[in-house]
């Protein structure tokens, strides 16, 4: 029983495993200083992930003009917002930003920069209750594997919007504001309707009650995940996310 602590059968009879937050860090530190990759390159898949997982659980058919709110944080979380609101917008979607704290660093700049040179709004002040409600969806890329509860006060206020909303929230890798192995704080928090976990579950994902919990970001070597025992799923032919909860 003890070696099945973490790891969770899915319905195609295989099994995952939910990493704690150290782990999550490490398989990072790993791609980047082992594997060599750059940083992004991971977010461009992991951010075309999220936009076609969001793609296939809310067809753009359904959205009647409506457009899809991504709000963005200020680490690599808010970078795969980026991407993903470049993507849906290449879908067809109509994607407005929402991004709180600013960082001045190239990635976050570039991501910035591209996204405004494809005609994607950019809020400048959190929305109103009246306002959030006319977005078909809200994209929470505001924390990610790294966030340490409490929010911070500059993030109270798209949080608690959020989780005030009727509009469905996706949230990328990590329902934002939840503790990464303990899941959603007692006091509550936002109930996403989607959540993709990128490269694999973390342990708060076991608490997700909402309708697709997908996993994307196809990008991890197989000798990595042996060496974590990450039990993947398969991905289906050349898709870049797979529904784990179908
Ligand atoms: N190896 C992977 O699995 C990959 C991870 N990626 C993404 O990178 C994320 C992790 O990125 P990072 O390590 O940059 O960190 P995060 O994006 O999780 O968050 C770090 C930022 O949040 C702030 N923060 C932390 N706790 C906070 C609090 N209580 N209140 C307010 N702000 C707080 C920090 O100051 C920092 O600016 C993943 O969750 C995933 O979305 C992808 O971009 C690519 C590949
Ligand atoms: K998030």
């Amino acid at each position: 029983m003890l070696l099945l602590r973490n790891i969770k059968r899915f319905s195609t009879h295989k099994m995952v495993k939910y990493l704690k937050q150290q782990e999550a860090i490490d398989i990072d530190v790993a791609l980047f200083n082992e594997y060599k990759f750059s940083v992004d390159q991971l977010m461009e898949l992991a951010g075309l992930s999220c936009a076609t997982a969001i793609a296939k659980s809310y067809p753009l058919k359904d959205f009647n003009e409506k457009s899809v709110l991504v709000c963005c944080g200020p680490g690599n979380n808010g970078g795969d917002g980026f991407v993903c609101a470049r993507h849906l917008k290449l879908f067809g979607y109509n994607a407005v930003l929402y991004y709180p704290k600013r960082v001045d660093k190239p990635l976050y700049n570039n991501l910035l920069h591209q996204c405004q040179s494809m005609d994607i709004p950019l809020l400048e002040k959190v929305p109103s209750s009246e306002q959030i409600n006319c977005y078909g969806l809200l994209v929470d890329a505001l924390f990610g594997f790294s966030f340490k509860p409490p929010v911070r006060v500059e993030f109270r206020p798209i949080i608690e919007i959020m989780m005030q909303s009727d509009v469905p929230v996706a949230s990328i890798d990590i329902p934002s504001g939840w503790d990464v192995e303990k899941g959603e704080p007692d006091e509550g928090g936002i109930k996403p309707d989607l959540l993709i976990s990128l490269t694999a579950p973390k342990m708060c994902a076991e608490k997700f009650e909402g309708r697709y919990h997908y996993l994307g970001g196809r990008f991890v070597p197989s000798k990595l995940a042996r060496k974590y025992d990450l039990c993947l799923p398969e991905y289906p032919d050349t898709d870049c996310c797979v529904l784990l909860n179908d």
